[in-house]
């Protein structure tokens, strides 16, 4: 049996004749991180409103716990979601706390553990001046405590990381891992691709509406067929001879081996083989950046 929180399938949505999301197909299944990639007008936020029921889409079906997301069902199932808005418009005469009260009283949640909250995004000692002189960081993190409220089992961040400093990164980071230990479901978009690694257990990449990849790191890795570049360097100077025909010299003393993802860990092996001393070694394997970059080159050819 699926254990998919949310599904959609065959899922379209046009305004007009534009398709902001054509034929989709996707699971997001209880405890995993999915992230999000597509360049600006991909269709990731639309995405994301179809799944909160926002919008309806043109053709196909979405579903929230196992209910259509447009019955009553899901409608009272839709406060296990917590929603991270690309532009958050906060109110400037309103404190964080008094904020925070405001949302969690729309969303019928308890207030006593608001401050807690607060605590977590890192922004209790400005709990009390007014949202108006918060930085953009701040109302960041203010949003994404909103986006909290009532523990939800089901996150969806669109581009959280935006506007935030490399420290405040690093904080909303650690609560999407903290998230994913108490067994959240994450759906996350971003350009910030080169953050997720360790952080997403799938990346979904869209391109004009189209779902044009789906799947963990490492298999998009293969199916990309991205070279891996593994480099040595022998003893101190230019004594030693490559290890085999497969190395190549790049400069004295140091020498190449391109390998793929399926072949890395004979390429690793091959090197305790190696009898000449090794001074340093290197391996680059391709990161997000690389793969999302080539998967939409191979689209476009
Ligand atoms: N309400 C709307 N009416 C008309 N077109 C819309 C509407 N909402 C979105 N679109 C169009 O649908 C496409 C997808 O938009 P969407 O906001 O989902 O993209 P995105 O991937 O989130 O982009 P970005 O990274 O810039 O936020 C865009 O071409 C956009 O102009």
């Amino acid at each position: 049996m699926s254990n998919a929180l949310v599904t959609l399938s065959g899922v379209s949505k046009h305004y007009g004749t534009h398709r902001a999301v054509s034929v989709l197909d996707l699971d997001l299944r209880e405890g995993e991180c999915v992230a999000l990639a597509g360049h600006n007008g991909a269709g990731k936020s639309t995405l994301i409103k179809l799944i909160l029921g926002l919008i309806r889409p043109t053709h196909g079906r979405v579903t929230l716990f196992g209910h259509d997301a447009h019955s009553p069902a899901a409608a009272r199932l839709r406060a296990r979601i917590g929603y991270l808005p690309e532009t958050v418009a906060l109110h400037p005469a309103m404190t964080g706390a008094e904020t925070l009260a405001f949302y969690a009283r729309l969303k019928c949640q308890p207030l006593s553990r608001n401050a807690e909250l607060l605590e977590k995004v890192g922004i209790s000692g400005a709990a009390h001046r007014r949202v108006g002189g918060y930085s953009k960081g701040m109302r960041q993190r203010l949003a994404l405590a909103q986006a909290l409220l009532g523990e939800p089992r089901i996150l969806l961040f669109d581009e959280p990381t935006t506007g935030l400093d490399p420290a405040s990164r690093l904080k909303f980071y650690e609560i999407v891992h903290e998230l994913r230990a108490s067994g959240a479901t994450i759906l996350l978009s971003t350009h910030a691709l080169s953050e997720l690694a360790g952080h997403a257990d799938r990346i979904v990449v869209m391109k004009a509406g189209v779902k044009i990849a789906d799947g963990a790191m490492s298999a998009l890795r293969r199916d990309t067929g991205l070279p891996i570049r593994i480099n040595i360097t022998l003893g101190q100077s230019d004594t030693y001879a490559p290890p085999s025909p497969a190395w190549r010299r790049v400069e004295p003393g140091r020498y190449e081996l391109v390998c793929h993802e399926s072949d890395k860990v004979d390429a690793i092996r091959s090197i305790g083989a190696i009898a000449a001393p090794i001074s340093d070694l290197d391996i680059q394997v391709p990161g997000l950046d690389d793969i999302y970059a080539h998967l939409l080159e191979r689209e476009d050819a």
